[in-house]
């Protein structure tokens, strides 16, 4: 093994010289979307129903209008007109709650907005996925958390059945900040029923202004005791970034954390101490205004000099319109890396993916003959 004079990197696979010029010709080739599309990618932190494309929810509508004339919804594309994508804390949220849920409320439209996510993830270069959803019981259609949880893990199967499909995905259970512990341990109860179907992890999402993290931790230390892995949602707001939160959600000892925006030194030590991985949405958070500044002033630009793996991811891709591919593009061009940078970027990821060894052996293969 030598060490290369040009990169002072060591090479470990032919002689010093060749390797890093053939690898520094290809990481000085633009960055552009072309190839952020083809760069095989992870995404670890897309709640499903933010991911519904607006073309996709009007789909959703058209069909219901026709069986339903009088149907009192808006169409998506008047109520989320296309090119909007400042929906901060105040607009967000409701957005699910008060449109996006009553529009997708049937088995149907489940399947059907959850077949168009997972393809339209695949499409964009997506080798590995695991999208997160919240148990929705759904009365006036009969449907309850569990068939909710069920639906949706049996289109995930079918979709890994399928060997032609490029990507894996899996599914991870979230409670909303807004639940009770009774509805909490309803959700750790349905990912453990449905482990064997899928289901790989909690999350804990929702309103950051909501709630109190406190309420659910017996719910979270079941989950662990379980051999769940957990992620959450961590400092997104000023608000939910209090000493005693963030100490709190700390001691459910999290797998990933998921935006982490409002820290404090001390925790930045104390995650980076963990070792924990941070999932970090770009686009999102400079829409939604959770950050001050624009993409380069995003702590993207801190994590990566930090020793815990960073994991680029989308959110909302739905709302904030912003394909993965578009989030290493973004990275890309605000904090100058090539593309042998973004490779390590995504393949870093295969870490803290929560499926273990069979999946870490297929992402390692891809990545291995995958050339810059
Ligand atoms: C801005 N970042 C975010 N912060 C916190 N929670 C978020 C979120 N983005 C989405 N959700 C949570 O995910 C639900 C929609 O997907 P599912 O119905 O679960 O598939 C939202 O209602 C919210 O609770």
């Amino acid at each position: 093994m030598s060490v290369c004079t040009l990169t002072r990197t060591r090479c470990c696979c032919c002689t010093a010289l060749e390797c890093c010029s053939t690898t520094m010709a290809a990481a000085s080739l633009s960055v552009d979307l072309d190839f952020t599309r083809r760069l095989p990618k992870i995404e670890l932190h897309a709640h499903l129903t933010g991911s519904i494309s607006r073309a996709c929810l009007h789909d959703i509508w058209m069909s219901q209008k026709r069986q339903q004339p009088d149907l009192a919804i808006e169409d998506p594309l008047v109520a989320i007109p296309s090119g909007k994508v400042d929906y901060d804390v105040q607009t967000f949220f409701p957005l699910f709650s008060s449109y996006i849920y009553k529009l997708c409320n049937d088995v149907a439209s489940i399947e059907f907005s959850t077949t168009a996510v997972l393809h339209e993830f695949q499409s964009d270069g997506v080798v590995y996925l695991e999208l997160r959803t919240t148990p929705r019981a759904i009365a006036e259609h009969n449907i309850s958390k569990d068939d909710y949880v069920r639906t949706v893990t049996h289109l995930l199967t079918a979709h890994n059945e399928d060997t032609s499909n490029t990507m894996r995905v899996f599914l991870i259970l979230s409670v909303d900040r807004r639940n009770t512990l009774a509805e909490a341990d309803e959700v750790i109860d349905l990912a453990i029923k449905y482990r064997s179907s899928g289901v790989v992890g909690v999350d804990l999402c929702g309103n950051p202004a909501k709630g109190d993290v406190r309420t659910f931790t017996t719910a979270f230390s079941r989950a662990k005791a379980v051999g769940l892995n957990i992620t959450v949602h961590f400092a997104e707001t000023a608000a939910s970034a209090t000493d005693q939160e963030l100490h709190t959600l700390l001691s459910w000892q999290p797998d990933r954390l998921g935006h982490v925006i409002h820290v404090k030194d001390e925790f930045r030590a104390m995650i980076e101490a963990r070792n924990i991985a941070v999932e970090l949405c770009l686009s999102c958070n400079v829409h939604a205004k959770l950050i001050t500044g624009t993409y380069s002033d995003h702590h993207f630009g801190m994590w990566r000099h930090s020793s815990v793996p960073v994991v680029l991811c989308t959110d909302d891709v739905g709302v904030f319109c912003s394909p993965l591919s578009a989030e290493y593009h973004l990275a890309a061009t605000n904090f100058d890396l090539d593309r042998r940078q973004l490779k390590q970027l995504a393949e870093r990821a295969i870490s803290c993916i929560f499926m273990g060894s069979t999946e870490g052996g297929r992402l390692r293969n891809i990545y291995s003959t995958w050339e810059v």
